[in-house]
């Protein structure tokens, strides 16, 4: 089976931020990953992983202002300033946290939109750019446009289109499996296709975004999928657990 790591932005969060390292590696973890690391300073988030004994797989650049709309930044032309000094501020906390894969956002636009394309390559050529020496590989994510209305890249085979266009050495595919069933379903044959590109893999069942194996999904034989393709990476469990977290855990216990 794959090795897992907690999302900490949607796991555990029966406490605060900084104290869900504990919770996760007491829970059996040995690592996490989180969507926005940044209302903490990054000492704070390297001293709380020390002090756990975990490894921080993953975050994703700054996505903007959320609470204004904001769902990332790299294929917005009018924002790339502000792009580039989140990707300076990612690689900061990735060198604090030790982490090596950091998730791009795209933002709200139109993929038809000329103008958004190409501040999208022109985004991700210099976050890689940035990130390579720092032996950081950045991500791209699809994200289905039921959660996320608007989202710039909501499909995968878009995604694999520009990751293998740009062919950045440190560029890479987010699979995660609950938007590439709302997207598009044919999950094992999307994984199978795709994995020389995929740098990072999470899970939730469909449609509830809750624990594995509470979907429409067999879950498990996805996990033993990724095993069988040789994927040697985290899987990020990216859901929101149904009651208490710890609660929920016995698909982990069943698959270790
Ligand atoms: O929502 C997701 O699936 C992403 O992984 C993310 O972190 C942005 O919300
Ligand atoms: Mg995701």
């Amino acid at each position: 089976m794959p090795r897992f790591a907690a999302n900490l932005s949607l796991m555990f969060t029966e406490r605060p931020l900084l104290d869900r390292f504990a919770a996760a590696a007491d829970a059996g973890f040995a690592a996490v990953e989180l969507q926005f690391p940044y209302e903490h300073p990054a000492d704070a988030i390297a001293s709380r992983l020390a002090a756990a004994g975990l490894e921080l797989t993953l975050f994703n650049l700054s996505p903007g202002d959320w609470a204004a709309g904001d769902r990332g930044l790299a294929a917005l032309p009018l924002r790339r300033d502000e792009f580039r000094a989140s990707v300076a501020t990612a690689l900061a906390y990735a060198e604090a946290t030790g982490t090596r894969k950091l998730h791009a956002m795209a933002g709200i636009a139109s993929r038809a939109d000329p103008q958004a394309q190409a501040a999208y390559r022109d985004a991700l050529r210099y976050a890689c750019e940035q990130a390579g020496p720092r032996g950081v590989e950045i991500m791209i994510e699809p994200i289905n446009v039921r959660d996320m209305p608007g989202y710039f890249l909501d499909d995968f085979a878009a995604a694999a289109e520009i990751i293998r266009g740009l062919a950045l050495p440190n560029l890479k595919l987010q699979f995660d499996v609950y938007h590439r069933q709302i997207l598009h379903g044919d999950v094992l044959r999307g994984l199978e296709a795709l994995l020389p590109i995929i740098g990072h893999v999470q899970t939730a069942s469909v449609p509830g975004r809750n624990e594995p194996g509470a979907g429409e999904l067999d879950d498990l034989r996805i996990f033993r999928a990724l095993d069988e393709l040789g994927y040697g990476g985290w899987v990020g469990c990216e859901y929101r657990p149904l009651g208490r977290t710890e609660d929920g855990l016995g698909w982990l216990q069943r698959v270790a």
